[in-house]
């Protein structure tokens, strides 16, 4: 990964390229530059290096006292500076990314209209859709994009629908494509698809920024949608479509509609379901059994419970050869109305869930609720060695549920995975008090450590897709996939799972410590890159052993360019 200075030939001056965060060294330009742009008198004397403009920065944000205005001071460094926000953040990752994401980013995102400073990313509003293909043009003109985050924010995180708010889980999961996957941001457009928002409070809000407006559904959304992936098909043949928190019942709709014709990824069902198969793959690698063996109860069956499910299911029946029929049976699904099961009323259980469904007569004599079999009598009968959390349900794994589950096996795996902490289903250190440190756990936003019995801390590993999707998706652009195949996703799981220093030592965290989260997606890139071009999806011609140097070639970097004034050159 070569640090050294990119050139640029620049068309903008004075205000211009003051105010453009690609180009914007602030107090970092260099004399010479001064002149040649037209900022001597637009900065003080003095000329700071990048090193010292970060000691000011990092000064200046421990002075903002909560998490809430940490992210807004950061956001606004954002606006400014990519070179010192990138640099910035990723010197100081693990402190950091929980501001900038999950869970602060919950917080600022349900507060955008109060907080709204200046625009960021494309708002694509349903009103003005006849005018989509112009108004994308004006951001995208001339521009190289090899990424699109785009949300419709029906479901952001675990707390539903924020409309317009949505366009900050873009720019969120955008940024952490650059400090953890080596996007180039310049490469890389959010985007917020509002198509309205059935959210009472911001409806009733006089202050909402975005379009006040029930959400629209059916057919008009359908359309709306198919006009931007148009656009994004036709204007950026090459890049990779990431679909953020949409709504279940348009989630998986929309990944199966596109993902055989662009290369799409919907990051709450393959990317969940990624980072959770290699955090299972670890655990069996502690309790030394086989994906096959365990029985899994996934409590929340929406975009992340079903994603699970399946990338769980078509990993045991590509790698134990297993029929698809043998390895769902498996799967335990319970969502607000119980266990998924033949006799619950067709209206919740959607058609994607049923190959997942129970056989009523499994269940009989089972105690029920109102005719729902709950988590605790599940547990109870078929003594899971695996149970998620994806239900935004917080504290549904109760002190019962978490003892009779650690009755029943050695070493329970349990993956409160809801974000943001407030809603986990259970807090890590009660799980591990609860079963004596015998369970293997991980949860989706950052928790402090446990305590083993013998005194040792627990790590508790963080399963949040943010830990694969940046290189599953480095992996798939470099490669330049016409798609993105199971078989790449699998393949980044593995190879992520192989990086667990709980496979060294047991009481070890399930999963890669987020400080090295960059290293770690660059192993994963490497193996999704790799497995493309020997399945044949690659747009490249490469060969296989070639693929780590490219991606090292390829890896952007936080670092000031050298520029020269050329009006003809980049804005
Ligand atoms: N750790 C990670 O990487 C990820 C975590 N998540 C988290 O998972 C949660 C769910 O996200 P999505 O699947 O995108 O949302 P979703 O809305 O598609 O799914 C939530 C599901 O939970 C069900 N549910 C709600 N209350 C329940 C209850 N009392 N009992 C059982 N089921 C219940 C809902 O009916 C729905 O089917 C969120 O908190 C989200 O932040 C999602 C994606 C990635
Ligand atoms: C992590 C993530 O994608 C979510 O909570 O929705
Ligand atoms: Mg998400």
């Amino acid at each position: 990964m070569s640090d050294s200075a990119p050139v640029f030939r620049i068309a903008l001056r004075g205000d211009a390229i003051l105010t453009s965060p690609r180009f914007n060294k602030g107090t970092a330009f260099t004399i010479a530059e001064r002149k040649a742009f037209g900022l001597t008198g637009r900065l003080p004397s003095r000329v700071n290096t990048l090193e010292e403009q970060c000691k000011r920065a990092y000064d200046q944000l421990k002075m903002r006292d909560t998490p809430i205005r940490k992210n807004s001071f950061l956001q606004s460094m954002r606006d400014q500076n990519w070179v010192l926000y990138y640099t910035l953040v990723s010197g100081h990752l693990r402190e950091l990314v929980p501001i900038i994401y999950t869970p602060t980013e919950a917080e600022a995102i349900s507060n955008y209209s109060h907080l709204f400073r200046r625009s960021e990313g494309m708002y694509l509003t349903f009103i003005d859709e006849a005018t989509m293909e112009e108004d994308f043009l004006e951001q995208t003109r001339e521009r190289k994009i090899d990424l699109i985050v785009c949300s419709d924010a029906e479901a952001i995180l675990g707390i539903g629908d924020q409309g317009v708010g949505g366009i900050g889980i873009s720019t969120a999961k955008s940024a952490i494509y650059t400090l953890i996957g080596g996007i180039d941001p310049s490469k890389s457009l959010s985007v917020t698809l509002d198509v309205g928002t059935d959210n009472e409070t911001l409806l009733n809000d006089e202050l909402y920024v975005g379009w006040p407006h029930r959400r629209i559904r059916g057919e008009a959304y359908d359309i709306f949608i198919d006009k931007f992936v148009q656009l994004v098909r036709k204007y950026f043949p090459n890049s990779l479509l990431h679909f953020e928190d949409f709504g279940v019942t348009n989630a998986q709709r929309l990944l199966q509609r596109y993902r055989h014709t662009h290369s799409v990824f919907n990051d709450d069902i393959q990317g969940t379901g990624a980072v959770t198969l290699a955090c299972i793959m670890a655990a069996i690698g502690v309790t030394k059994s086989k994906l096959s063996e365990q029985r899994y109860i996934i409590f929340g069956a929406g975009s992340a419970g079903l994603g699970i499910a399946t990338q769980l299911r078509d990993a045991i029946a590509s790698t134990e050869n297993m029929s698809m029929e043998e390895a769902n049976k498996r799967f335990y699904l319970i969502d607000k109305y119980g266990l998924i099961k033949t006799s619950l009323e067709e209206s919740h259980v959607r058609e994607d869930l049923k190959p997942f469904m129970r056989p009523d007569e499994e269940w009989e004599g089972v105690p029920t609720d109102e005719g729902c079999v709950r988590l605790l009598e599940v547990v109870k009968k078929i003594k899971p060695t695996v149970l998620i959390g994806c239900s935004t349900r917080s504290g549904a794994f109760t002190e019962e549920v978490v003892k009779a589950m650690a009755e029943g096996c050695e070493r329970p795996i349990i993956l409160p995975l809801s974000n943001p902490s407030a809603l986990v289903e259970v807090d890590p250190r009660n799980a591990n008090e609860w079963t004596q440190g015998r369970a293997l756990l991980a949860t989706g936003s950052p928790f402090p450590p446990a305590k083993m019995p013998h005194g040792k801390d627990y790590i508790i590993a963080e399963c949040n897709n943010a830990l694969i999707y940046p290189g599953l998706g480095f992996g798939a652009m470099l490669s330049k996939s016409r798609r993105m195949t199971d078989t790449m996703i699998i393949a980044g799981a593995r190879r992520l799972a192989s990086l667990s220093p709980a496979l060294i030592d047991p009481d070890d965290a399930l999963l890669p410590d987020f400080g090295d989260a960059p290293e770690v997606n660059f192993e994963v890139a490497v193996a999704v890159a790799e497995q493309a071009i020997e399945e044949g999806t690659a747009g490249v011609d490469w060969d296989k052993s070639e693929v780590r140097d490219k991606a090292r070639a390829k890896v952007w970097k936080p670092v000031y360019g050298e520029y020269a004034y050329d009006e003809n050159g980049e804005r």
